[in-house]
């Protein structure tokens, strides 16, 4: 599903912010990115998407070689990519279900399919009976989970999620990665970025760390469990 083959990604004027990536993620999975600030963990779920283009280096996304696509063309591959970044807030002005429709919209999807999606998403998410509230009315978890909607209701084959529990108390943490975990049951691959090392122990994923640029770890959950269990 996602194949990065020696890739590096640097700006101009700076030491690499990713060096020689290797990483194969296959269909169906769940994993964690890793690592300290800095590390490179945004950057590297960026380049999934065309979010940045990677300096060198061969991306592979549902088998499209990602590095030489043309920008007429990303809009197509974003299709079938969810993102739940802190950058992609939800619009105030508009309410939940409108938000989470907005993808659709701009998709161009009919209104009544696009409906019918929207309020299969936020059942999903548990938010059926505030498709008509406005998002700063919303609890921060009942946020993320608009947020996590909006990401899937195009059905995307992979989600991307960005510290997607980074503001949330314990309990809404729970709530929301219990959500993603649901979601990659039911088929979707997914990614999630965090440092929360009681997150990597609860779940026990696979989890690829970054260290200044370069992956230093790739273990499957169990390992990187008792690994956090142990410093
Ligand atoms: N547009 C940019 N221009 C220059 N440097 C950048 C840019 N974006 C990111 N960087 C640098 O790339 C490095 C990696 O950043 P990145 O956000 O990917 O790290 P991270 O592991 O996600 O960190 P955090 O956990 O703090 O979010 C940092 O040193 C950052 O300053």
């Amino acid at each position: 599903m996602i194949q990065m083959f020696h890739v590096y990604k640097a700006y101009p004027g700076d030491p690499p912010v990713l060096s020689d990536i290797n990483l194969h993620v296959e269909k169906g999975e769940f994993v964690f990115l890793t690592g300290p600030s800095g590390a490179g963990k945004t950057t590297l779920l960026k380049l999934l998407f065309c979010g940045e283009k990677a300096t060198k280096g061969q991306i592979l996304v549902g088998g499209r070689n990602i590095a030489r696509i043309r920008e007429s063309a990303v809009p197509y591959l974003r299709r079938n990519i969810g993102v739940v970044f802190q950058d992609f807030k939800l619009l105030p002005q508009r309410t939940v279900e409108d938000n989470v429709a907005f993808t659709l919209d701009v998709l161009g999807v009919p209104r009544a399919e696009a409906r019918e999606k929207v309020h299969r998403m936020l059942k999903l998410v548990g938010l059926e009976h505030k498709a008509g509230s406005y998002p700063l009315r919303l609890s921060g978890g009942e946020q993320q989970r608009v947020v996590i909607a909006r990401a899937l209701v195009n059905d995307p084959t992979i989600l991307l999620a960005d510290e997607p529990t980074g503001n949330l108390d314990p309990a809404l943490t729970v709530e929301i990665m219990d959500l993603l975990n649901q979601v990659n049951i039911r088929g979707t691959t997914v990614m999630v970025a965090t440092h929360d090392s009681t997150l990597l122990a609860r779940y026990q994923k696979r989890t690829v760390r970054l260290e200044r640029g370069f992956i230093v770890s790739d273990e499957d959950g169990v390992k990187a469990a008792r690994r956090m269990m142990a410093v």
